[in-house]
């Protein structure tokens, strides 16, 4: 493991990419989006925005994943002040997950106060369909079971507490919210509930790892997002995140089908819309300090 100050995500260093961030922006961010693989278009309809490419953001990793532009934007939905990440980091990258996190304390001291997470997820459960959009209530940290947890390493109290608690991890009131937005726009047929389980990756999953992790009560996979969440409910940031299902695993081996990321991406571009619109209207009802308008 490396010690912070090595991977450049000490509370210092997250306080300097805050400070140039902000000295270049008069955007002051509420609400901080991070998009997955091939969601990016949802930073698109951002209004007055203000980009920054990853390159050139202080301390910042690079993007090097198709589907992820590596784009920093800033803007406002509504009246609602956002900061939106075009393009996440994955453990399979390389990065340390300490890296791979470092936004969300950046989020943190650049005042915004909910995350919201958007990923493509392959489907575990049964009845999910390609294009179902599930709201994450629980997640299953996998690399977390082997130590491999973003808070590994010295605690910094300005951050948050030793031993954060998660079974609060996605905020409730934003998951109901989220069900009648949905109701509203009419699309109760395709948004779910479920829980997502975050693997390294980059392999896709053999037929025996999608059964067992079906057993352990997933009903989504995937490569990101979990260790994001830890982080930013460490640091006292309220939470909601939603899974696209881009494809269904394969579990059956008499099964001709095989993952593929294109498929990932051309589901992303399929759902976009109603992804933008789901996000963008949740957004425009959260309130100031966390209340729901
Ligand atoms: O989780 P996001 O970034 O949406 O991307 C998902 O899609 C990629 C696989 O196609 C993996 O990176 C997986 O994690
Ligand atoms: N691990 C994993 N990640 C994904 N991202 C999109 N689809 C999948 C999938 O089937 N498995």
């Amino acid at each position: 493991m490396l010690p912070e100050s090595s991977t450049g995500c000490s509370f210092e260093d997250c306080q300097d990419t805050a400070d140039w961030l902000l000295s270049q922006t008069a955007v002051r961010p509420l609400v901080g989006i991070v998009c997955g693989s091939g969601l990016g278009g949802l930073a698109d309809v951002l209004k007055d925005q203000e980009a920054f490419n990853y390159k050139d953001i202080p301390n910042f990793p690079q993007s090097t994943v198709h589907g992820h532009a590596g784009r920093l934007v800033f803007g406002t939905f509504k009246d609602r002040t956002c900061v939106c990440m075009q393009g996440r980091f994955h453990l399979y990258e390389g990065y340390p997950v300490q890296k791979i996190t470092m936004p969300m304390r950046l989020f943190k001291l650049l005042g915004v106060e909910t995350v919201i997470l958007t990923n493509a997820a392959g489907g575990l459960n049964q009845d999910y369909e390609v294009g179902d959009i599930m709201i994450i209530k629980d997640h299953l940290n996998i690399p977390g079971f082997a130590g491999n947890n973003p808070l590994v390493g010295p605690n910094d109290e300005r951050f948050g507490v030793r031993f954060p608690c998660m079974s609060d991890a996605y905020d409730r009131e934003l998951q109901q919210l989220a069900l009648d937005v949905g109701s509203e726009l009419g699309y109760s047929d395709f948004l779910r509930e479920g829980v997502y389980c975050v693997l390294g990756g980059p392999s896709f999953e053999t037929i025996a790892e999608c059964r067992m992790l079906n057993k352990l009560g997933a009903d989504a996979v995937g490569m990101s997002t979990a260790h994001e969440v830890i982080v930013a409910r460490h640091c006292g940031m309220r939470v909601f995140a939603l899974s696209l299902i881009t494809n269904k695993v394969v579990s059956d081996y008499n099964s001709e089908k095989k993952a593929n990321h294109e498929e990932v991406l051309q589901t992303g571009k399929q759902r976009a819309e109603q992804m933008e619109r789901l996000v963008s209207t949740i957004i425009t009802r959260i309130g100031h300090n966390n209340n729901l308008a």
